[in-house]
């Protein structure tokens, strides 16, 4: 039996773990925790007498073995560092970690003799089209990355079309694209730069979850595309996290490193 704490089950990701966690035998929900918990949430969300609801960090006491992390950039980090110190492994979906938020992490988690993932998306169609980018740079340098996302989003650009980014610029040599003398008419309408690589965020009511990635060649272009239609996308990616993550033995990043 996993014994797992949501961070985060109160939002839409917590929501569709509570579920996973709920049809899965092998899975017990044994805490939750979101700073506006309270004991009313109990019965708002059917939670069991022996489910701990915890609204501060500190209060948390080691029950789980595992810590699911759905929260907000501003939190996961500290958050993810007291599951460690706690002796929890983490499976972080929450986006917003630096390169060096997660090196300081993986050291930790080896310091603890722990594993964990850090996912910055657990669909399918999103980890095919990072590897699918990433191959195809060797051959189209130039691109450009759209994402599109609901308009709840706190966080632009997404994780997702940032690690997009990364994996494109590992086979891509940095350079400007566009014109040289290109002026910008109006503030930041070329979008956000990656080692040259232009990022643009799209936030609209009716989206959840979407990436299309641009290439451009001498007379032909590459559009690779993902679509998260409904959050249920991600659950068999954390599903496979939650059964893998306790015989880990590094913080892994990137849900293709353990499938
Ligand atoms: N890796 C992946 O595949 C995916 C990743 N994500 C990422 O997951 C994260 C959560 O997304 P989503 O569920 O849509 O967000 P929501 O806004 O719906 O939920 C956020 C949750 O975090 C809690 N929270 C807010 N502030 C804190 C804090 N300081 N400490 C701990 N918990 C906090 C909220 O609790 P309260 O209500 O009490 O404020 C709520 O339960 C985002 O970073 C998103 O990008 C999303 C989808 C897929
Ligand atoms: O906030 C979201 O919704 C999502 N966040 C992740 C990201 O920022 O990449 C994963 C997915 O895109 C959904």
């Amino acid at each position: 039996m996993v014994k797992i704490l949501v961070a985060g089950f109160s939002g839409s990701m917590g929501q569709q773990v509570l579920q996973l966690i709920e049809k899965t035998p092998e899975f017990e929900l044994v805490a939750v925790y979101a700073p506006q918990a309270s004991e009313k949430d109990r019965a708002r969300y059917n939670l069991k007498e022996t489910v701990k609801i915890y609204s501060h960090l500190e209060e948390i006491e080691r029950q789980a073995d595992v810590w699911v992390d759905f929260t907000t950039p501003t939190a996961v980090y500290e958050n993810v560092s007291f599951a460690l110190e706690h002796g929890m492994a983490p499976v972080v979906g929450t986006t917003g970690l630096t390169d060096e938020q997660v090196q300081t992490l993986q050291a930790l988690a080896q310091t603890k003799g722990l594993g964990g993932l850090v996912a910055p998306n657990f669909g399918m169609s999103a980890v095919l089209l990072m590897k699918f980018a990433k191959e195809a740079a060797k051959y189209f340098p130039d691109v450009e990355i759209i994402e599109m996302h609901h308009a709840d989003k706190k966080d632009a650009p997404s994780g997702t079309a940032l690690s997009t980014a990364k994996e494109i610029a590992k086979n891509r040599l940095p350079h400007h694209q566009g014109a040289p003398t290109e002026v910008e008419t109006l503030a930041n309408v070329r979008g956000g730069d990656y080692q040259g690589i232009k990022l643009h965020s799209v936030r609209l009511p009716g989206y959840v979850a979407h990436e299309q990635v641009l290439f451009g060649g001498k007379g032909e272009a590459l559009t690779i595309r993902q679509d998260s239609f409904e959050r249920s996308s991600f659950m068999g990616g954390v599903k496979v996290a939650l059964e893998k993550v306790l015989e880990l033995d590094q913080l892994v990043v990137g849900l293709e490193n353990i499938l």
